[in-house]
Parts: C-alpha cells; structure tokens; sequence
C-alpha cells in the first residue's frame, strides 16, 4: 500500500436558502397577512476521525467536498429544509490547514473527534419577519448568505511516543526491527527507507509504546537536500527523540559533525521540535571492542558538549536495546501526558442577534417603498 500523508482537498458548505415574500389569501379575509418563509441554513462540512483509515490516498483523486444547500422558504409560513452536513472521514492523526492563511485548524486525534471546517450559510428570512405594526404588508425579505469555501491541506501526522532521528544508514530501521515486529527494508545504502514506518514495542502485556522510523537527515536537508525535512513532523507528537549517531560511518565522516548536523537540521525545522527530550543512542558498537566504543562514545559526547546520559546499542546484535526501550517506556509513562487542546465544535443555529436582527433593523430605517416589487417574487397561498 502506498503511504500517503499529504492532500489538499476543497470544501464548500452549503449556501443559506432565501427567505421568500408571500401572503395569506383566503375567502372572506382579503388582507390576510404576510406568511413567507424563512429559508433553511445550509450544511456544514466536518472532518470526523476515523480509526478504520490509515492514509489520505483517497483524498488524492476526491478533492471537491460539499455539503447540501438549505432550501428556499415556502408561503404559509413554511421554513425551508436546513442542508444536510458533510462528514469527510479522515484518518486519527490527521492535521487540518487553511492552504491559503497557512493557519493551523487543528488536529483530529481521538477516534471520532468531529472538527467544523466550513460554516454552513446563514438563512434567509422571509417576509413575515418584517412585519411591523405601521407595515403590515412587507415585501422585503433577505437572501441567505453563502456558505464558506475553504482549500485545506490535510496531514497524516504519525501518533507515535519514540522518534528515531539520524542520517541515513544510522540503523534506524535496523533498530526498529530488532525492538518491534515492523520489518522496513535495511541496507548499506543511503535513502534505504522512503516513507516513516511505525512500530509496536511491547515489552510485557501492559506496557506498550509506538516507535516511527522515519527517512534519514543529512546537511541542508531543510534546503531539501536528500528527501527534505518533510518527514520530521511525523516527529511532533512523539515524547522523547532518540537520535542514532553512526560510531562507525562507511563513507569515513565524522560522527560528531553528523549529530551536530542534525541538530543545527532540527533547529531549522522547528526550535519546539528541537526542545523535545532528545537522547543520544551511538549504535553499532558491535563494530569495534568494547573498551574502544566507551572512548569512542565519550569523545564524541565531549565534543557535542553533550550533558545528559548517552546509551551505547548494537541495533544489529540486540546489545543494549531492551534497555533502551525499558528507558524509553519509563520515561514515557512518568511523563505527564501533553493535553491536546480540545477542539471547539461551536454551534451556529439562529443568529438572530447579529445576522437577521442588522438586516430587520437596516429594513426599517430605510424607509422603504413598500410597493416596489422589483426583483422580489410574491407567492399568495390560497386556503
Ligand atoms: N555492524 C552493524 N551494522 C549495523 C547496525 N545497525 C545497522 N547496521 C547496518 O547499517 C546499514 C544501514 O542500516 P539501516 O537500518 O538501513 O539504516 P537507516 O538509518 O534506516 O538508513 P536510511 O533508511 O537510509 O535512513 C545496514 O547495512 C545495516 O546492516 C549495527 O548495530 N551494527
Ligand atoms: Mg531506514
């Protein structure tokens, strides 16, 4: 399956149905009153998350979205019939923006948490609003207004609690093998892995973590050098980075240029990014003896000016990876969790107190000419 974490997609709620003008007629009532109809709101459009989608692929060839109209009102006081709402299925994790005011709109990572993304029109009134004690007969009314249209960029963003980090060929996806049962591709080339992939640790029945392997980083990366930094928002949402320095570099370059690569890499990315809990992991001490990976190790730590504790792995031999993942879980579970703010689902019914109630008010100090019937249709109902 093809991993798709991008789409941009165009929603389009549903425009509020007009309000109409229309008058009761009836035997032996010849001046019954005003009985047009409000027209209905229309449909709102929705992303819902939805735990049974693991991609955005479908949203690569279904970009257009949108919600039902509200109906027009109706004569003997009849409201038109509200638009129904739009739900657009989205996998959990996934992140909405506004394409055109790059603004966040916010992240949908509960199962079936519902996020507003365009407003429904508002509805129109119709005539029978207006009607006032020196205006019993009023041929106005109002237009709904157009539903909103919105171009958004959709986002699958990896819900995982350990990110690895590191340039390519660091053993990232050697160690997420060795700890989990994902199985990416491993191999002596750069560029090996081309999309994230995640993998369940388990380390008894109760205790559980998720860990995404994402493609490696190298210098000027944020320039789009090797595949981008794209990938590093996969990273957001994880507790702890584990940055994976290569001890033993095949193409001879300097371990400690390479971590402080990524650093300055991540930095560009986004300082928040940045300030996660990072841990250093030196992988591939199975490479040399063991006296000469500690002074390896602590050179390097010394020349990254690195403070905190570093764990020395062999993502190869399995040396020192379950400790590293009891660590990882340790730090996690005593790691209060990041409280995802609560998305607003604010219900818009009846605005009456600020879209009707401008419009009846402007009706009134208008002075209008009550029998100009220009443009407006008059329905009559018969009883
Ligand atoms: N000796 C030894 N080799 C290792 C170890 N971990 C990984 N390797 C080797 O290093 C090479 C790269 O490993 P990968 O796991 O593909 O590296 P990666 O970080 O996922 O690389 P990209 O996907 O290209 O970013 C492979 O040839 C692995 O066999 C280790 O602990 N010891
Ligand atoms: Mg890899």
């Amino acid at each position: 399956m093809k991993f798709v974490d991008e789409a941009d997609i165009r929603v389009d709620a549903g425009n509020g149905g007009n309000g109409v003008v229309g008058f009761r007629r009836e035997k032996y009532v010849p001046d019954g009153g005003p009985d047009g109809g409000d027209g209905g709101d229309g449909g709102s459009v929705y992303l819902v998350a939805d735990e049974n989608l693991n991609t955005l692929i479908d949203y690569r060839f279904e970009r257009f979205h949108r919600a039902e109209h509200g109906k027009k009102g109706q004569s003997a006081n009849c409201t038109g019939r509200g638009g129904v709402d739009l739900d657009v299925k989205v996998p959990v994790g996934t992140r909405a923006t506004d394409s055109e005011t790059g603004e966040v709109l916010g992240d949908l990572t509960k199962h079936t948490q519902r996020m507003k993304v365009a407003q429904g029109g508002f509805h129109g009134l119709g005539n029978a609003r207006f009607k006032t004690s020196t205006n019993r007969a009023p041929r106005q009314k109002s237009d709904g207004t157009p539903g909103e249209v919105r171009h958004l960029k959709l986002e699958l963003l990896l819900l995982a609690d350990v990110g690895l980090l590191g340039m390519p060929n660091a053993g990232k996806s050697t160690f997420i093998r060795s700890v989990s049962a994902a199985k990416p591709k491993v191999a002596d080339y750069p560029f090996t892995t081309l999309v994230p992939n995640l993998g369940v640790v388990r380390l008894d029945s109760m205790r559980s973590f998720v860990i995404a392997d994402i493609p490696g980083l190298i210098e000027g990366a944020a320039e789009g050098a090797g595949l981008g930094i794209q990938f590093l928002k996969h990273l957001e949402r994880c507790r702890v980075l584990l940055h994976l320095v290569d001890l033993m570099p095949a193409d001879g370059s300097d371990p400690v240029e390479n971590a402080k690569a990524i650093v300055a890499e991540l930095e560009k990315y986004s300082p928040k990014l940045a300030a996660k809990p990072r841990w250093l992991v030196f992988n591939k001490i199975d490479l040399m003896l063991e006296d000469e990976a500690n002074e390896l190790c602590k050179q390097i730590a010394e020349a990254l000016e690195w403070q905190g504790e570093y764990f020395q792995i062999s993502a190869f031999q399995k040396l020192g990876t379950h400790a590293l993942c009891m660590k990882s879980m340790d730090f996690i579970e005593a790691l209060p969790a990041e409280v995802e703010p609560e998305i607003k689902d604010e219900e818009v019914g009846f605005k009456w107190d600020t879209y009707h109630k401008d419009i009846i008010e402007d009706a009134y100090d208008d002075d209008f000419d009550d029998n100009d019937d220009s443009g407006v249709e008059v329905v009559y109902t018969k009883r």
